[in-house]
């Protein structure tokens, strides 16, 4: 691999781009290249034209990543960034969750709806290297940890407060900021089903799928976009029920399959920008409808959990058909 600098005129900041040789060690669909190389990641201000990598090297904290190879740097530059961007993400819900400016049920599917989705959208700024997934893996793996930490947690008692439930807190008392913003009753132990099996699917789709087939965005998006859209649709518009169902709605469903086939169809539309799967034709999108509207209905079975069933009728629906 060669640095190569380059400047885009007028904006006065240099770009390193790790120029790599196309890897060989990727799946048929990445060798066969959509896209010349992997975005910049690293942007240096200077005051004029061009610098050089001796320049850039007085940075005093890049000199360390200078010293790694490109790729290694961009990957473990993109997780480091990635895990703060998850940091920040899920402190602004926490934050509102525990203010008492959202219900902690529209924060918890928030999150749901949005972590999957923007951790893939991160996807495309790491290397072409075969290593590449193990680094981004590193960001959902340390929030599993996080998860295990705060889900073994002792859950607080109950608020002495026998009026009612402050803001903010819950039948169970005050709990830690990634407790309430993610569980629904504030019990620390829920953090370690639904919400931790989320992120283990989220690791999964990384490791096994990473950004060379569709399968994993498909997954992704019906689990998240889908399922978390069914039920903050199904809340509010769904008094219309199923006849086999006293809590699904038409609207929940219809929900799930609109916001499951809108939000795969963009992520494969931003991994083909990148030039990593094929662009997306009427056939692609004809067939992403057919598994969203058969995911929304795997989400109305009684039983089991919909973070573990859904996406694992979307990938095996997905691997099939497209
Ligand atoms: N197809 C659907 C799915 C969900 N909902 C609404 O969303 C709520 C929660 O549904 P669901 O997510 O299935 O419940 P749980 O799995 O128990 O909740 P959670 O996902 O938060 O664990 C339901 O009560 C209902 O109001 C709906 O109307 N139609
Ligand atoms: C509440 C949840 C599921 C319940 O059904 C979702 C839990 C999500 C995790 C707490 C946060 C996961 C963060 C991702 C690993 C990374 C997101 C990165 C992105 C850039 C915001």
């Amino acid at each position: 691999n060669t640095v190569k600098p380059f400047s885009f005129p007028g904006i006065r900041k240099t770009a390193f781009v790790a120029q790599q040789p196309r890897p060989s060690r990727l799946s048929p669909l990445s060798s066969r290249s959509y896209a010349p190389s992997s975005p910049a990641l690293f942007t240096i201000p200077h005051t004029s034209g061009i610098v050089s990598i001796r320049k850039v090297s007085n940075v005093r904290f890049l000199t360390p990543l200078l010293a790694l190879p490109p790729a290694t740097a961009q990957d473990l530059g993109g997780a480091a960034l990635v895990g703060m961007a998850s940091a920040v993400w899920l402190k602004l819900w926490t934050s509102l969750a525990i203010s008492g400016a959202i219900d902690s049920k529209d924060s918890r599917k928030l999150i749901h709806c949005g972590s999957g989705p923007l951790f893939l959208l991160c996807w495309p700024f790491f290397s072409a290297e075969g290593t590449a997934r193990l680094f981004a893996a590193g960001v959902p793996l340390l929030q599993i940890v996080a998860m295990i930490a705060s889900g073994l947690a002792k859950a607080p008692s109950p608020a002495k407060n026998d009026s009612g439930i402050r803001a903010g807190e819950s039948a169970m008392g005050k709990p830690s900021g990634l407790v309430a913003a993610i569980s629904r009753s504030g019990n620390p132990a829920e953090v370690l089903r639904g919400p931790l099996i989320y992120v283990v699917i989220l690791l999964l789709a990384t490791v096994v799928f990473w950004r060379e087939s569709v399968v994993g965005l498909v997954a992704v998006a019906q689990m998240a976009a889908g399922d978390g859209m069914a039920d903050i649709v199904g809340r509010r518009w769904g008094a219309q029920k199923w006849s086999f169902s006293s809590t699904k709605s038409y609207a929940g469903s219809s929900a799930f399959a609109l916001s499951g086939f809108v939000v795969s169809v963009a992520l494969i539309a931003w991994f083909n920008f990148w030039g990593l799967v094929p662009a997306l034709t009427a056939g692609v999108a004809c067939k992403v409808a057919l598994i969203s509207i058969l995911c929304a209905a795997v989400e109305l079975v009684p039983w089991g959990d919909d973070n573990i069933f859904v996406p694992m009728v979307a990938s095996a629906l997905a691997s099939w058909l497209l």
